[in-house]
C-alpha cells in the first residue's frame, strides 16, 4: 500500500534524443539509431527503477529527435505537459550543442553520449556540456569507458551505473518538490534542527513548511476526530503484535495496569492522527470533517514531544516508530518519514535515504563512542573483528522504525528492504523482536511506550545528516559502515548504563585513515549534531549526486572516490573534489 493522498503526480523521466540536424543524408541516416537509443534508455530505466511509493517509473520520449531549437522547444512543451521532472539527453552522434540542450534550470539533467567512432556522440557531449557550463545550467556527463560499435544497443556496466545513480538522485529531487514538511509542535528542548528554517526548505528543496500545534492531537482525541473503525482495528492489532516490555520505573512511580491500558489507547490514536495530519484521510470527510480530511501534503513530519507534550501526555514514540516502519495494522505499506523531537534536518536526511532506496529510515541519537579501552574497563571484554576499533552507539530517545531490528533478510543476511519487497513473515519477525517498555517517567512524565530492539549486526548501512551552518548554508555528512553484534553480556552492560527501553544499534563506520574517517572516535567527534539517520545499504554515492543537484556541499564522507558522480561543471572548480564541491554549490546557489 502506498500513500495515495499526496498531491501532485509522480515525476517522469524525459528522454531527449538529439541528432545532427543536417537533412539530405546525415540526419536521415541517424534517425532510427538515435530514437532507438532513447527507447533503450527508457526501457532500461523503467525496468530498473521504482518510485519510493512503489509505483512503476514512467519515461517519456520526445516526439521527434531534436536537431535544433524548434524541436528542443517542442520537447520541452511535451515534457511540461507530461510532468517530467528529470531529463536525460541521449545521442550517438554529433549535434549542435547549445541549440539542442535542455535549458530548464531546475530540472536535474544528464547527457549520455554514445562512445562510438563512426558518429561521435562523445564529442557532442563535450560540446553540449561546455554550453551548459558556460550558461550556468550544470548537467551530468555519461559516456562509456570503452568504445562501442555503432549499432551496438547494449548499455555497458559503467554507463548503467551512472544512468541509475543520476536517475535515482534526480527522481528524489523531483519527488520532494512541491511537498510539505509538517511541524507538529515547535522546538524540542532547544534542538537547532527543530527550529524550522523555511528558507532552507523552500530554496533548496522546493518544499513548503506547515505547522500545527500539538493541541491539535488533544482536540482530535477528545472530539474523536479519527476513523473509529480503523482505531478499533489498530488497537486490537497493537494488543496482539506489540508486546509490552519491562517497566524500568521505580516501584513508587510505576503506572497502574489501568493507566497503562489507557496509555495504549491514547498512543494508538496519536498514530492515526499523526498520519491523518500528514496526508489526510477521506474517511474524515464522511464524518463531517472535510478540512481535516485533506491533510497537509506532508512527505515528512516531525513531532516535538519533549517537553510540553511529554511532561503531561504519553509520548509520541509509538506514533513515530509505527509510522516510520514499513508495516502497521493495514499490512505492509510505504514507511512515513517522521522526525523525533521535530528535528527537521534529520527528517530531511531520512527523506533523502527513503527516496533513494524505498526503505524505512532509522532516526537515532548519535549517543556514545565506545573505545576499546572503555569497553574493556566496564565489561572486561576485549573487542575484536569489526568492533576492534570501537563503535558508536546509535539510540533513539524511544522511537525507531521496527525495520531497524534487522529481522528482514536478503540472501539470508539481515536487511532492511525496500518496503515493497518485505514479506509478511519478515514484518512479523520485526514485531516479534521488538518490545514496548513503558516510558521512563523521569524523562517522560506522561508515560507512553518506547520501541525497544537491538539491531542485528552485519548490515551494510549509511548514516547521513543535513546541518545548517551560518555563512555556508546546508551541508551534508555521510558515513557508510555496518551494524555489529556484541556478545550478550557486553550488550546488556552497555545498554543498562543508559536507557534500556530505547532501540539500540551498534555502528562501525568504514575507516579511510584520513580526516573525519581517521578512526571511529573522529567520526563521532565530527558529527554535526545530536542526531543522524541511517538506512540499509551503501548509498553514499547516490546521496552525493543528490546533494550536488540541490547545491548542498558534502562536508564529510567516506565514499569510494571512483563512485563520486556530480555535474561535469564541478571539475572546473578545482581538482580537490571536496573544495570544488563547496565552490560549485556556492556559485550556483540553491536550486529554487
Ligand atoms: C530523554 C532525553 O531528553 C532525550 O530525548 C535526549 O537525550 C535526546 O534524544 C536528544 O536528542
Ligand atoms: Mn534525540
Amino acid at each position: 500500500m502506498k500513500h495515495k493522498n499526496l498531491i501532485g503526480q509522480l515525476p517522469k523521466i524525459g528522454i531527449r534524443p538529439t541528432i545532427d540536424g543536417r537533412l539530405d543524408g546525415v540526419r536521415e541516416s541517424l534517425e532510427e539509431i538515435t530514437m532507438q537509443m532513447a527507447k533503450n534508455a527508457a526501457a532500461f530505466l523503467e525496468e530498473n527503477l521504482r518510485h519510493a511509493d512503489g509505483s512503476k517509473l514512467e519515461c517519456v520520449i520526445s516526439d521527434s529527435c531534436i536537431g535544433g531549437v524548434a524541436e528542443a522547444a517542442a520537447s520541452a512543451d511535451k515534457f511540461a505537459k507530461e510532468g517530467v521532472g528529470v531529463s536525460l539527453t541521449v545521442t550517438p552522434c554529433w549535434c549542435y550543442g547549445s541549440e539542442t540542450i535542455d535549458m530548464d534550470p531546475t530540472i536535474p539533467k544528464a547527457i549520455w553520449g554514445f562512445n562510438g567512432t563512426e558518429r561521435p556522440g562523445a564529442v557532442y557531449l563535450a560540446a553540449a556540456l561546455a554550453g551548459h557550463n558556460q550558461k550556468g545550467i550544470p548537467a551530468f556527463s555519461i559516456y562509456g569507458r570503452d568504445v562501442q560499435d555503432s549499432g551496438d544497443t547494449t548499455i555497458p556496466d559503467d554507463v548503467q551505473e551512472k544512468l541509475l545513480r543520476f536517475a535515482r538522485a534526480g527522481l528524489a529531487v523531483a519527488t520532494m518538490k512541491g511537498k510539505s514538511y509538517l511541524s507538529m509542535g515547535a522546538v524540542s528542548m532547544g534542538i537547532a534542527g527543530s527550529i524550522i528554517d523555511a528558507n532552507f526548505f523552500e530554496s533548496f528543496l522546493g518544499m513548503r513548511c506547515e505547522n500545527v500545534d500539538m493541541s491539535e492531537f488533544t482536540r482530535r482525541i477528545e472530539e474523536e476526530i479519527y476513523d473509529k473503525d480503523e482505531y478499533e482495528k489498530a488497537l486490537a492489532w497493537t494488543k496482539e503484535n506489540c508486546k509490552e516490555g519491562k517497566d524500568y520505573n521505580p516501584e513508587d512511580r510505576k503506572k497502574t495496569r489501568e493507566e497503562l491500558d489507557k496509555d495504549w489507547e491514547f498512543v494508538v490514536k496519536m498514530a492515526l492522527i499523526g498520519r491523518d495530519l500528514m496526508i489526510g484521510n477521506p474517511k474524515l470527510k464522511e464524518l463531517g470533517y472535510g478540512e481535516e480530511a485533506l491533510g497537509r501534503n506532508a512527505i515528512i513530519s516531525g513531532f516535538q514531544g519533549q517537553r510540553q507534550w511529554t511532561d503531561h501526555f504519553p509520548n509520541g514514540d509509538f506514533m513515530e516508530a509505527i509510522l516510520t516502519s514499513s508495516f502497521d495494522w493495514n499490512g505492509i505499506r510505504q514507511p512515513f518519514m517522521v522526525a523525533t523531537e521535530n528535528d527537521s534536518l534529520n527528517g530531511v536526511s531520512m527523506l533523502f535515504g527513503h527516496l533513494i532506496n524505498g526503505a524505512a529510515q532509522i532516526f537515532s541519537d548519535v549517543r556514545t563512542y565506545w573505545s576499546p579501552d572503555s569497553v574493556k574497563r566496564v565489561t572486561g571484554h576485549e573487542l575484536t573483528g569489526d568492533a576492534k576499533n570501537g563503535f558508536i552507539h546509535l539510540i533513539n530517545s524511544g522511537a525507531s522504525a521496527l525495520d531497524g531490528s534487522g529481522e528482514q533478510s536478503i540472501y539470508g543476511k539481515p536487511a532492511m528492504k525496500a518496503w515493497w519487497d518485505i514479506k509478511e513473515e519478515e514484518a512479523q519477525k520485526c514485531l516479534d523482536n521488538t518490545t514496548w517498555g513503558p516510558g521512563m517517567l523521569e524523562y517522560f512524565r506522561g508515560g507512553g511506550y518506547s520501541s525497544t530492539f537491538n539491531t542485528k549486526g552485519g548490515m551494510p548501512v549509511t548514516m547521513c545528516r543535513i546541518n545548517i551552518v551560518k555563512g555556508i548554508g546546508p551541508v551534508l555528512q555521510i558515513a557508510e559502515g555496518k551494524t555489529i553484534d556484541l556478545p550478550e553480556n557486553v550488550h546488556d552492560t552497555l545498554v543498562e548504563r543508559t536507557n534500556p527501553t530505547w532501540p539500540t544499534t551498534w555502528f562501525v563506520p568504514n575507516l579511510t585513515g584520513e580526516g573525519a574517517f581517521e578512526d571511529v572516535y573522529s567520526v563521532m567527534a565530527n558529527w554535526g549534531a545530536n542526531h543522524g539517520a541511517f538506512t540499509y545499504g551503501h548509498i553514499g554515492a547516490d546521496l552525493i549526486a543528490l546533494a550536488s543537484m540541490l547545491r548542498i556541499p558534502v562536508n564529510m564522507h567516506n565514499v569510494d572516490k571512483n563512485k563520486i558522480f556530480r555535474p561535469s561543471a564541478w571539475a572546473s572548480f578545482g581538482m580537490d573534489k571536496e573544495g570544488a564541491d563547496y565552490r560549485a554549490c556556492d556559485t550556483y546557489g540553491p536550486l529554487y
